[in-house]
């Protein structure tokens, strides 16, 4: 898993890569500007596109500068340079890059008035105004230039962040460039992974410029990134002479009148994730519906005089999705926190606990809370932004010693260590109902088969998010049913990459 680092440890990696490699921070500088060229050039293709590359003082502006130079020995034949130099310090770097444009007869024209960019009919505009040493809130000229770059609609490209964007902590007000894409330097900016940053980018990309990836690693932090590899790694072929008993018996208590369909979806993902076995506890008016769709899974009628005793036979047990709200439902879901073994908390079940907050405060270790957005601010009081959501999130997962899925197009999954993986799979063909409880499905059967509660929640998501990306090659919306479906081909493609 990708440690993902601060931008001042960034500056330390960047520090440390140029003493180790004894690598000139000029020279560092063109294998950045080059590295965002050939992405670059995928993205605009045709060589006498029209093209602004707007450059500010420091080294965000000297890649601009370099990346300006790079274009032109390319072919690219129709590009403008401009200058942002409205401050009078301009860094080393800055100063070599212009010196070595002037010497490629480059012309270069100074931004003396912000309005000039106005007139410029480029159709691409690169945004290398400021970076990564953001440290104040944009105004004056800068502010004019971003607040430009962005109304003249173009397609903005960003050098490693779009001008004005903070790479960590909140990203409330935002006043800074919108871009299309940010093409990033090394690794995803934390930032990027926030649902507020979708007022600075649509998308991004990250280019490798060689940072001592040893260092990297060696950092302290406590944010990850899921990468394929390490799912690779987590996940375990299924053994020869095994047999059902082998991969556990999952317990699913889910579904009611109107809802039956989210314990059938549940149960779906867990059958095909690969429990060895999978019940269903759920009302008696949903028995036909379950043995017709779902013949291989089981039920445990979920009725009055239902013991709590039987709930020892199983190797995992979820509550919540499409469960219901009624008394009935409350009392059942505390006489299972009761047991002290950990569970699968979800939907209707974390709905429930929001208002029995004394329950909640019983759960055992080791268990897992799936909320999306509201169900996570029910639970643990409103929060203004997601920044401060993940905080929570990771505060509570440590004191009570739990797992919590926060889940989003990027979802955070929070660890008892206080180590955040955030999951990089998943796409918007997803966003519809009952995915949700198809993760449910997945998590209580990757524990059924014996995974940690931390690998079944990283891997999980991950298999979750893969899965829908695969389908949304081909369609452009993603249905529960269809998701649950995939998954033995997502497990299969990913063990076949193992071998
Ligand atoms: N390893 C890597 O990641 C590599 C990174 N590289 C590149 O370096 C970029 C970072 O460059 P950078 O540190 O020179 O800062 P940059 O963003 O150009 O800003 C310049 C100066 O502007 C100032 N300033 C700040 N906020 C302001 C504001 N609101 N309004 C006005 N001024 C403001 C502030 O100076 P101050 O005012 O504090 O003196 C700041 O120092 C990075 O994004 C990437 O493109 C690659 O070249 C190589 C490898
Ligand atoms: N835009 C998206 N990108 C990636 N994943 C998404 C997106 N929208 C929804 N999802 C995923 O779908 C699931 C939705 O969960 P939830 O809201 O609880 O669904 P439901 O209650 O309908 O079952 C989450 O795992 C979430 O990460």
């Amino acid at each position: 898993m990708k440690n993902l680092l601060s931008a001042a440890q960034m500056r330390e990696a960047d520090a440390y890569t140029i003493k180790q490699q004894a690598i000139p921070s000029i020279d560092l500088m063109e294998r950045a500007a080059k590295a965002f060229v050939q992405v670059f050039m995928q993205e605009v293709t045709e060589k006498d596109t029209s093209i602004a590359i707007v450059c500010g003082p420091g080294n965000n502006g000297g890649d601009g500068l370099a990346i300006a130079r790079l274009l032109a020995h390319e072919g690219y034949s129709n590009c403008e340079v401009f200058l942002a130099s409205f401050s009078a310090k301009q860094s080393d770097d800055y100063l070599i890059n212009l010196a070595r444009l002037k010497e490629a007869k480059i012309a270069v024209t100074p931004l003396d008035e912000v309005a000039r960019l106005r007139k410029s009919e480029a159709t691409v505009i690169v945004d290398a105004i400021l970076g990564s040493g953001l440290n104040k809130p944009l105004t004056g000229d800068f502010l004019a230039l971003a607040t430009l770059v962005s109304e003249l609609n173009r397609k903005v490209i960003a050098v490693d962040v779009p001008t004005g964007f903070y790479a960590e902590g909140q990203l409330s007000h935002y006043n800074g460039v919108k871009a299309e894409l940010a093409i990033a330097f090394q690794q995803p900016k934390l930032n990027f992974f926030f649902p507020e940053s979708v007022q600075a980018l649509a998308r991004f990309k990250v280019v490798d410029i060689g940072l001592d990836q040893d260092f990297i690693a060696s950092q302290s932090s406590r944010w990850k990134l899921t990468e394929p590899a390490d799912v690779a790694r987590l996940l375990v072929p299924r053994k020869n002479f095994s047999h059902k008993g082998t991969y556990g018996h999952a317990l699913l208590i889910a579904g009611n009148e109107t809802t039956m369909g989210a314990a059938l979806l549940a149960a779906r993902a867990s059958l095909h994730t690969g429990a060895g076995l999978t019940t269903v506890c759920l009302p008696q008016s949903g028995l036909i519906a379950l043995n017709t769709a779902l013949p291989e899974v089981m039920a445990l009628p979920r009725t009055v005089d239902l013991s709590i005793d039987v709930f020892d036979q199983f190797n995992a047990i979820a509550i919540g999705p499409g469960l219901g709200m009624e008394t009935e439902n409350e009392r059942l879901l505390e006489q299972i926190i009761g047991l002290k073994r950990p569970l699968v908390i979800d939907a209707d079940a974390l709905n429930l606990l929001a208002k029995r907050q004394d329950i909640l405060a019983e759960l055992a270790p080791g268990s897992i809370l799936t909320p999306h957005l509201k169900e996570f601010d029910r639970l643990f009081g409103p929060h203004e932004n997601w920044w401060s959501r993940v905080a929570t999130a990771s505060e509570e997962a440590q004191q009570r010693k739990i797992v919590i899925v926060l889940k989003n197009q990027y979802t955070f999954v929070c660890l008892p260590d206080g180590e955040i993986h955030i999951n990089p799979t998943g796409n918007p063909a997803m966003a519809s109902g009952g995915m949700g409880d198809v993760l449910t499905g997945i998590l209580t059967a990757l524990l059924a088969q014996g995974y940690t509660v931390a690998d079944a929640a990283v891997l999980g998501v991950y298999l979750h998010g893969a899965t829908g990306d695969e389908l949304a090659k081909k369609r452009a919306v993603v249905s529960a049913s269809q998701l649950a479906l995939q998954i033995p081909k997502t497990l299969q493609k990913i063990l076949k990459e193992i071998k």
